[in-house]
């Protein structure tokens, strides 16, 4: 289970248990989106927190066949909410961990625990899920690197070369894969997740705490009255809230396009770095190298504003979005009635914020954002950091190349059966001289 800090989902994986493990190939059979806010938004009623989870699991126990069901480990890794929770108040996310843990027992999985997960872990995860889906770490090919974006952290990992750790241990994780070494770079930026990037970035809109906050990266038309002691309701941004501001702030849209990424650039640090180079907030980044994916909110702002295309021009991509954000409310309502408002009211900032991590944070230019791909789903398995996370769990990723056979197994069975039925007529003959003589033997005159 993916404990996120936007929602929870239930993930199952299949895989042939008979074969042997190389073999084998995983796959998400289901997915499960519980109802309802992420674990850490229970923090004041931790019982709710179990409880939310209870419809998927009974939903797993129709999936999983019932006589594997106590064969079957059961994980829950929470992420960048319960991190942030963690920091804030560290008694109500144990309280929402073993109001989990309780649910979760119930059930007649064999369960494995439910913990936060590290940053680092989140980032290679995910960077093993997309390159074991591809197949690229059993063939050892090329890798691609890999961008996920939550709602509270961000993760970007990827293989360079000339890359080799001592810089900055922290971000530096090495695998043994299918006989192959990787030096992975990984890197997640705890609060720079799309939900709290645009909390950072109200709150230094409005730092003096007026009671109207004019917001570039809303639609003009878009108006919402809000609460102050809610936008400052995380550790991302609680250092900065306003002493003498009113309960509430009037947040009014006007949908510049150029004005919303110099305000998302407010979120980032440029100004110090202590290392070969660095991406933001004297955070060390290698040289970007080869092909990424990019997925989870990647892909959900760039489908919805359909620039999932990045053979588009990065300019072209930015002129599109420039528009989009200019349109007025009313009409984007009209034209998406079916999707979330909360969502839809946020695309335009999603969108901007997404286009300048990756150009003015990571450091992608107009040429290397073609090397980008959005991506939700490899092969019918979603994209993300679970699979990574199952598969080094259960070890099922082997370090060493397994013993290529020399035959394909149907090959091998018939070479048996031939070896086979020769030994046998040899082995018959061999019993010729205890065959009996013919009695009417030749006559000689
Ligand atoms: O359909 C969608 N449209 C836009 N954003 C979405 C959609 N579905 C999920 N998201 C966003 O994707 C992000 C998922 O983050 P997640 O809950 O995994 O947080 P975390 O990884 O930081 O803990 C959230 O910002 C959530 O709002
Ligand atoms: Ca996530």
């Amino acid at each position: 289970m993916d404990a996120g800090s936007s929602h929870t989902a239930l993930y199952i994986y299949e895989w042939p248990a008979e074969k042997d493990n190389n073999t084998g190939r995983v796959e998400q059979t289901h997915l499960c989106k519980v109802k309802g806010p992420g674990i850490s938004s229970y923090a004041s009623a931790p019982v709710k927190a179990g409880e939310s989870l209870r419809l998927c699991m009974e939903e797993a126990k129709q999936w999983v066949p019932g006589k594997r069901h106590h064969q079957t480990p059961l994980y829950l890794g929470a992420t960048a909410g319960m991190r942030l929770l963690n920091m804030a108040n560290s008694s109500a996310s144990d309280k929402v961990f073993q109001a989990v843990e309780g649910a979760l027992q119930k059930f007649p999985f064999s369960y494995q625990g439910a913990k936060i997960i590290s940053g680092q872990d989140e980032g290679a995860f995910g960077w093993i899920t997309v390159n074991y889906l591809d197949e690229r770490l059993k063939q050892g090919l090329e890798t691609r690197g890999a961008l996920d974006l939550g709602g509270a952290s961000t993760q970007i990992s990827f293989v360079s070369d000339n890359y080799d750790g001592s810089e900055s241990p922290s971000n530096s994780v090495t695998f043994r894969l299918y006989g192959n070494d990787y030096n992975l770079y990984t890197h997640s930026f705890l609060c720079y997740g799309k939900d709290q990037s645009l909390r950072m970035m109200q709150a230094h809109q409005s730092q003096a705490g007026p009671a109207t906050v004019l917001d570039p990266c809303f639609h003009p038309g878009y108006t919402a009255t809000k609460n102050y002691s809610v936008l400052y309701d995380s550790p991302c941004v609680s250092d900065r809230k306003p002493k003498d501001a009113p309960d509430t702030f009037t947040h009014i849209g006007i949908g510049d396009f150029l004005q919303c990424q110099a305000a998302v650039k407010s979120v980032f640090n440029f100004t110090s770095c202590k290392y070969s180079r660095c991406s933001f907030n004297g955070v060390l980044q290698p040289l970007l190298q080869g092909p990424y994916g990019a997925f989870s909110a990647y892909y959900f702002v760039m489908n919805f504003l359909n620039l999932t295309d990045t053979s588009v021009p990065l300019e072209d991509v930015k002129e599109k979005l420039k528009r989009y954000c200019a349109t007025n409310w009313d009409q984007i309502m009209q034209q998406h009635p079916e999707v979330k408002l909360k969502y839809l009211a946020e695309y335009c900032f999603s969108g901007t914020y997404i286009l300048t991590l990756l150009t003015e944070g990571y450091n992608f230019t107009s040429e290397s954002y073609s090397d980008i791909k959005f991506i939700k789903k490899i092969k019918g398995s979603d994209a993300g950091w679970t699979l990574g996370y199952m598969l080094n769990l259960t070890n099922m990723i082997p370090a060493e190349a397994p013993d290529t056979p020399l035959l394909p197994h149907p090959g091998y069975v018939s070479v048996v059966s031939v070896i086979a039925v020769l030994l046998f007529i040899l082995f018959i003959v061999s019993l010729r001289p205890l065959w009996p003589r013919c009695s009417k033997q030749p006559q000689i005159v």
